[in-house]
């Protein structure tokens, strides 16, 4: 990389898992990025197809390229690697991206926990790189901006624990909720199962219907109780529809005030957070990088109720990794980002 000062700067990314439904909304967003360039596009059963195979809405800007295989020489002249792979790839990978001093900010949910005895709880099998996780910071830039502009590398959160610790984190904060009492119920559209055609995410399983799964064993109940320093009821549902996130949570209320004043100060110089007083809806943010929270205060049954919807394969995914990268190379935090959706 020449300088961190952008303009006609091209700082060349590696993105590993390109064909995939994240792969995707982060090559969208690059070809719009005043100084990320997508300039390794990898794969692994569609290396060797062109990107439109994949993406034919892409076809314009990536009308000459190709996935490629990761092999030896794929990390040479590349100053920044996105990685959207499957779990677990990402724990082989590590040593040799760190190795190199390249720049890294991760999609997968190998580098999220931050201890390896929690990660095997949650995730079933043992970390194949444990003295790795301390060089990982948790990428949500609105709790960690500092250390992630200091980080060399970045696990990036997953789309429903930022949805729900963008609600709850500042009210804990605030002294307002119990952090032992919470309960997360959120609804994911199933672009954010991934591409691969599975049965429960197949049309006629999801259209027409709206599910709950995971009972009392979803992975990202452990990153929600890590950022928030609280225990988390989490209930994950399917809902037919491609993009977003809606978040409803509820805790035992132990301080006084109105929630909403909470988020609106916590979130008030934060470009991609919106605090609304209306119920927020998945399509205010379908496409883009923004958040919508909302909170009430129950003096009936003693809770308070907060709410968040964001755009699963954006801020919780792509769009936020790209934030996290702005920051980790001294760009501006919100380049090639907007908080604006695509409405109706
Ligand atoms: N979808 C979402 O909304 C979110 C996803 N995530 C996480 O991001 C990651 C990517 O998700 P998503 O894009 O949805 O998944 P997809 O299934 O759509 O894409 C997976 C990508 O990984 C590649 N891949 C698969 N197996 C291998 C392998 N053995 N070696 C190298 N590359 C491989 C695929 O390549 P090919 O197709 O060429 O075989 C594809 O590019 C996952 O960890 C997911 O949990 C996190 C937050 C939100
Ligand atoms: C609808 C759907 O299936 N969603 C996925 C979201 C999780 C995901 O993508 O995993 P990470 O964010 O941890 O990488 C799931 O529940 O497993």
């Amino acid at each position: 990389m020449q300088s961190a000062a952008y303009g006609p700067l091209m700082i060349r990314t590696a993105i590993l898992g390109a064909s995939g439904y994240v792969g995707g909304e982060l090559l969208r967003l690059l070809a719009a990025h005043p100084a990320l360039v997508p300039a390794k596009l990898f794969g692994e059963s569609k290396a060797g197809q062109p990107v439109s195979s994949a993406h034919p809405h892409l076809a314009a800007a990536f009308a000459d390229r190709s996935f490629e295989k990761f092999g030896d020489r794929a990390l040479d002249d590349v100053d920044l690697v996105f990685a959207a792979l499957p779990h677990g790839h990402s724990q082989r990978l590590a040593a040799t991206i760190l190795d190199r001093q390249i720049p890294f900010v991760d999609l997968g949910a190998d580098f999220r926990l931050n201890d390896s005895a929690t990660y095997e709880r949650w995730y079933g099998d043992a970390h194949e790189a444990p003295e790795l996780l301390d060089r990982f910071v948790y990428g949500i830039p609105e709790l960690h901006r500092d250390a992630i502009r200091s980080a060399k590398a970045v696990a990036a959160a997953g789309c429903y624990a930022t949805a729900a610790i963008l609600a709850l984190k500042p009210l804990v904060d605030a002294g307002m909720i119990d952090p032992a009492s919470m309960i997360v119920d959120a609804a994911s559209g199933v672009s954010g199962a991934g591409r691969e055609a599975k049965e429960a995410t197949g049309f006629s399983n999801v259209d027409g219907s709206f599910a709950a799964y995971g009972l009392v064993s979803h992975r990202h109940t452990a990153e929600m109780e890590m950022a928030t320093g609280g225990t988390v009821l989490f209930t994950p549902h399917l809902v037919p529809m491609t993009r977003g996130i809606l978040a409803t949570c509820y805790a035992t209320t132990t301080g006084e005030g109105d929630p909403l004043d909470f988020l609106r100060v916590a979130y008030a110089d934060e470009p991609f957070v919106h605090v609304t007083d209306q119920p927020p809806a998945t399509k205010w943010v379908a496409g883009s990088n923004g958040v919508q929270v909302t909170a009430r205060r129950d003096d009936r049954t003693g809770r308070i109720l907060a709410l968040s919807a964001i755009d699963n394969l954006g801020k919780g995914a792509a769009g936020q990794m790209i934030q996290c990268a702005n920051l980790m190379l001294g760009l501006d935090e919100g380049a090639g980002l907007s908080p604006i959706g695509v409405f109706p």
